[in-house]
């Protein structure tokens, strides 16, 4: 209670409060003043509260009794018109107390409306409200239907904080800003000695403590986060006008409780609430970087490895995220302001002329909040909560004179000037997409400046009248930013929370093995000391059992403790897991399904235009077909009658072969006939020797005889001789004939083999078929009929009657034949007759030869038809022959 009064004491004297202080003191004594009433006249005329706000309201009644003890929360409503004195005394009845009281009032404030509550909210927080950050959000709930007092406006919250004048400053000047915290106006005085108002979502004071500036804009943010939603608190302001004062707090040294900034009372808060939602699972993720001439780093990465990093751009929805940048799962606010710490510590920092401690960066301290419903009775959300602290805007009498304090200076400024642009551009509702690609800075705060987001801008002033221009700059540009309208909404990611929850998960069951290890390496040792000192102390013995049992039992409990959760964790990922991946399956399987009877209908569509397709291929296949089959056919029947023809070739290739073998045989017998011919020839000769021979020796003999025979008559004798001379001449001139014939055949046969020749070659070159082979011929000479050879008028070897006694040839010509003996029996006949001759009479020859002659002409008359011989003209030559020899 001694801190609440201590607050209210520290309440600013522009809450014009001072009026009633008395008021104040009495009402914290619970007693209500006389001088605190006022007429009801002025008494806002409200509408009243519905039955659920009012139901809603009774559940915070209890916290509010204990607000109400402050009493100055009532002095504040006073103030604001929300309640009259009437009302005051009303509540403030001796005979109430604080619950009454409470009731009373809460009687009163539906009655006057939403506006009564919004004041009474603020008084709440006026009254140094870090305890019941929850009431103010109740009665946000109440009031705006939302979670927080920010939403229901959906422009960025712009409010001013003024810093105090500092040691040297407060000696030489006062300050120049006047602040009006209930009409929410900050005063500047301009070069004429006039005055420019601004007004704001809020502005505070110099005396504004930290908690009040995160109690009062930064915490509804923070809740926000809470239930999904992103939210940004932006420090802007010239450099040493106290941005990091209140985004992080004083320096080290200075460094409390009370002094911290609003990061560590986020980042508490956080926690805190995070623990209050039972039925949530809820995991933490943070990220620190800081934007350096246009760079940017990571803040968590020792800064020897620490490389820039690159922004990209989201496709999906235009925003800009620093790539690879690290985010840190923190389990517990310590950790997460321990991580905190050690980055700003590695920001970029140095002295500069008007602050010993000057940011040289921008930082952007980022927490991602993953919220997943332990029954997955409600969706999953990740809300995003940004905390930037920007370098602040220099002069040139401000930066650095050496090199790199200049350039760092330019791109402060520049980055700043391309913000100022894009704020100025987005109040006009003139988004420019281009503009924000100028910087880093515009990249990275696109998404809280533009979309979806709870931003809240908190524009630090210096109240020193060296700093007057840049105040009424940063005040214009806080004008600007406080029309920029933003469209905050719960981000509801399902599997983004799953897949965090999992990871907290595991991280949980981590700690809980490692838990579960060190208490089981606490209970070995204690059963070694127990051990030990069973040895030593007796005395003792029992009181050590009674220790290890309640240890022991302690452990176990804690194991079991530490089962039941991990059983309990498992169970409840597994089902959410199983409820999560049913939906999705669900969904899935609906997916595929329609994906499935699409690209079947495609696919059957595809089909039948394919076998359309197809038939009319094969229509057309089946008419190539047929032609082509006529085609063969023709081709086939080309082909036979090539065959054909090829075999008719062939057969006239065999018949000329055949032919010329019969030519060669021909020719060959015409050889063979030209040999026998010639043969026949030397015959004849031989025959024609003989004869003539026999002849004379006949006539010789017959001359003989016919000296010696008497009987025989001159006249048969000439016959006789005559005959023979005939004979002879016959036998000349046949054997002439012969020899002639056999000598033209001969010609003919050459002149046939060399015609033959001839037309061989021509055929050759021609065809290229069978050669005939006239120097090879092989085939056997056919058989010679003597017979047919006699009727053909040739040879024949024998003579078929006699082949012991004699042997002789047959010839023939028209009209004549004559058979010629040679041999072994021509031998007989001439032994035979040269015995008759010897031995013999004379006659015996004779008869001999007559007998012998009359066969031959007995032969002849049976051969020649005509009996006649053509040797009779001859004769008388030969009787004339025989007469001279
Ligand atoms: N509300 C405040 N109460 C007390 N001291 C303050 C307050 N605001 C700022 N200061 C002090 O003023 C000095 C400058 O503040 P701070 O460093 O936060 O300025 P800044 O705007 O961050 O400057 P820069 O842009 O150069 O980093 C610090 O010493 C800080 O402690």
């Amino acid at each position: 209670m001694s801190d609440n009064r201590a607050s209210c004491e520290e309440l600013p004297a522009s809450s014009k409060a001072g009026a009633r202080t008395e008021s104040r003191s009495s009402l914290y004594e619970d007693d209500v003043p006389q001088s605190a009433r006022s007429d009801g006249a002025d008494t806002p005329d409200v509408g009243e509260m519905d039955n659920e706000q009012r139901d809603r309201l009774r559940l915070t009644r209890d916290h509010i009794v204990l607000r109400l003890q402050t009493g100055h929360v009532l002095d504040h409503l006073l103030q604001e018109r929300v309640i009259s004195d009437r009302d005051v005394d009303e509540i403030m009845d001796p005979e109430n107390d604080t619950k009454q009281r409470a009731s009373v009032l809460l009687e009163i404030l539906p009655r006057r409306g939403a506006r009564a509550f919004k004041v009474f909210r603020d008084s709440l927080l006026l009254c140094e409200a870090a305890d019941y950050s929850d009431l103010v959000t109740e009665l946000d709930r109440v009031v705006v239907g939302g979670t927080g007092m920010l939403q229901k406006d959906d422009r960025i919250q712009v409010v001013i904080r003024v810093r105090p004048l500092r040691g040297e400053e407060k000696e030489q000047e006062e300050g120049c800003l006047t602040v009006d915290t209930r009409l929410m106006q900050i005063s500047v005085p301009t070069m004429n000695n006039g005055v420019q108002q601004f007004i704001f979502n809020k502005v505070f004071p110099e005396e504004t403590t930290q908690a009040e500036i995160f109690n009062t804009m930064a915490s509804p943010i923070v809740d926000a986060v809470l239930e999904g939603y992103n939210g940004c608190i932006l420090c802007y302001g010239k450099t040493g006008s106290g941005k990091t004062y209140t985004m992080a707090g004083p320096s080290d040294r200075d460094l409390n409780e009370k002094t911290e900034g609003i990061i560590y009372r986020a980042l508490k808060q956080l926690f805190l609430k995070s623990q209050k939602k039972k039925d949530w699972n809820i995991a933490f993720f943070v990220s620190v970087l800081e934007i350096y001439n246009e760079k940017v780093f990571d803040l968590t990465v020792p800064r020897k490895e620490r490389p820039s990093l690159d922004i990209r751009e989201d496709p999906s929805n235009s925003l800009f995220f620093a790539n690879n940048l690290e985010k840190h799962n923190i389990t517990n606010a310590m950790d997460a302001i321990r991580v905190f710490f050690e980055a700003s510590a590695s920001r970029r920092s140095r002295a500069t002329e008007v602050n010993e401690r000057s940011s040289r960066s921008h930082m952007v301290f980022q927490v991602v909040v993953s919220i997943l419903h332990k029954e997955g009775t409600e969706s999953g959300r990740t809300g995003e909560l940004y905390l930037v602290d920007l370098a602040g805007s220099e002069t040139a009498g401000e930066v650095n004179k050496d090199a790199e304090g200049l350039r760092e200076g330019a791109n402060i400024n520049m980055s700043l000037l391309h913000l100022k642009e894009v704020i100025r551009d987005l109040s006009v509702k003139n988004r420019q997409d281009f503009k924000f690609r100028r910087s880093s800075l515009t990249m990275l705060l696109k998404r809280v400046l533009t979309g979806n987001s709870k931003t809240a801008f908190i524009v630090n002033v210096d109240p020193s009248k060296k700093s007057l221009r840049d105040t009424r700059r940063s005040l214009d540009f806080a004008s600007d930013a406080k029309k920029v309208k933003v469209k905050p909404k719960i981000n509801y990611s399902p599997l983004e929370s799953l897949l965090i929850k999992y990871l907290k998960d595991i991280g949980d069951l981590k700690r809980q093995i490692k838990t579960m290890k060190k208490s089981r390496k606490k209970s070995a040792d204690g059963k070694k000391l127990r051990s030990a000192r069973k040895t030593s102390d007796v005395g003792t013995e029992a009181e050590v059992d009674t220790a290890s049992l309640t240890s022991e039992s302690k452990e176990s409990f804690d194991v079991d403790r530490v089962r039941e959760l991990v059983n309990f964790s498992v169970t409840n990922t597994a089902q959410d897991f199983r409820a999560k991946l049913d939906g999705l399956l669900e969904e899935e399987r609906r997916e595929i399904k329609d994906e499935i009877s699409a690209q079947l209908k495609g696919f059957q569509q595809t089909v039948q235009e394919k076998s359309e397709q197809e038939a009319q291929q094969a229509k057309e296949s089946v008419v190539t077909t047929d032609k082509l089959l006529e085609e063969v056919h023709s081709k086939q029947q080309q082909v036979l009658d090539e065959q054909l023809q090829t075999r008719q070739l062939l057969t006239d290739i065999k018949e000329r072969t055949a032919e010329e073998h019969t030519r060669d045989d021909t020719s060959g017998q015409l050889s063979d006939h030209v040999q026998q011919m010639n043969l026949a020839m030397e015959d004849l000769r031989t025959l024609n020797r003989e004869l003539r021979y026999e002849m004379e020796s006949h006539l010789e003999n017959i001359r003989q005889d016919m000296r010696n025979r008497d009987d025989i008559t001159d006249k048969s004798y000439h016959e006789e001789f005559k005959k023979l001379q005939t004979n002879y001449a016959d036998l000349k001139i046949e054997i002439n004939f012969l020899a002639q014939a056999f000598k033209e055949q001969a010609k003919a046969a050459e002149e046939r083999r060399a015609q033959d020749e001839t037309e061989a070659t021509a055929t050759d070159g021609d065809t290229q078929t069978v050669k005939p082979n006239h120097g090879s011929r092989t085939s056997t000479p056919p058989h010679r009929d003597p017979l047919s050879s006699l009727e053909a008028g040739t040879e024949t070897s024998c003579c078929e009657c006699c082949e012991v006694c004699c042997t002789g040839t047959w010839y023939r010509r028209p009209g004549y034949a004559w058979f010629s003996v040679r041999g072994k029996g021509a031998g007989w006949v001439t032994l035979l007759v040269m015995f008759h001759l010897l031995l013999c009479l004379p006659i015996f020859p004779i008869i001999l030869f007559y007998f012998y002659t009359r066969r031959y002409y007995q032969e002849t008359s049976r051969l020649h038809p005509t009996g006649e011989s053509p040797m009779k003209e001859d004769g008388e030559t030969m009787s004339r022959a025989i007469q001279d020899s």
